[in-house]
């Protein structure tokens, strides 16, 4: 299923970082459009976290804007945060709740019509390989199946732009597969993708950004967080 109306792209203009007191990263330009991946790459501390928390609007930039096409992503909050899939590095799965009841709780956040919903959860089940876990309740998961549970909530509850940190951390290489081919059906469908990674990920025709290029020189500035 494609999405339709296809969503605008979605564009960062002279982005900005400060952490902890030091400048992240400054002059920061991207643009994802329709069925686009981008994948940030750079060592450990460069920053790659840091700019998909201000994709998802958790984190605001020191300067800079996030646009959804024309719309400054931060005029509203809400509608941002329904449009996209942020998915970082601590789980989200309610350690009480079963498998399906996570993702039947993600579902009905996006989509109130039940039978829709309990659709979309048992095809993104079906997809993670998590049918046979659907009644464990998450607290009894492994790492690599509470990653998949946590992935699998992009099927559950669909929404045009995924930030994913790492996504292919404690994942084995069938998941990996799994996980590569759920975002080339994504990206055909119109959406996007936006993942930071230290592995080979098989994104085909995705674009790159290196943090690196972008670490200004040092400077101790004040800390806005
Ligand atoms: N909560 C925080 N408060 C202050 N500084 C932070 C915080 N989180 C990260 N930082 C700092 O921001 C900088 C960028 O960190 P970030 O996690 O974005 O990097 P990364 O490229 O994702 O690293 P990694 O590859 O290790 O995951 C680092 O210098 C880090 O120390």
């Amino acid at each position: 299923m494609a999405f339709d109306p296809l969503p605008p792209s979605f564009v960062g203009r002279a982005l900005g970082c400060i952490r902890g007191g030091r400048a992240v990263f400054a002059g920061l330009d991207f643009a994802v459009a329709p069925g686009d991946a981008l994948v940030l790459l750079g060592p450990n501390g460069s920053g790659k976290s840091s700019l998909l928390r201000v994709m998802a609007g958790l984190l605001r930039p020191t300067v800079g804007a996030v646009l959804w096409g024309e719309t400054p992503a931060a005029e509203d909050a809400e509608a941002h945060a329904a449009r996209t899939h942020y998915v970082g590095h601590h789980d989200a799965v309610k350690p009480v709740l079963s498998v399906a009841e996570n993702l039947r709780f993600w579902a009905r956040l996006h989509e109130p019509h039940l039978p829709t919903a309990t659709r979309a959860v048992d095809g993104a089940l079906d997809a993670f390989g998590l049918a046979h876990l659907r009644d464990v309740p998450g607290k009894m998961l492994s790492a690599g199946q509470k990653r998949r549970t946590n992935l699998a909530r992009l099927l559950a509850a669909p929404s045009p732009l995924w930030l994913l940190d790492e996504p292919t951390t404690a994942l084995d290489k069938a998941s990996i597969k799994v996980l590569e081919r759920v975002m080339a059906d994504h990206r055909a469908a119109g959406g996007m993708v936006v993942l930071s990674t230290h592995q080979d990920v098989d994104l085909p025709g995705c674009r790159e950004l290196h943090l690196d290029r972008f670490t200004p020189g040092g400077d101790e500035w004040e800390d806005e967080e």
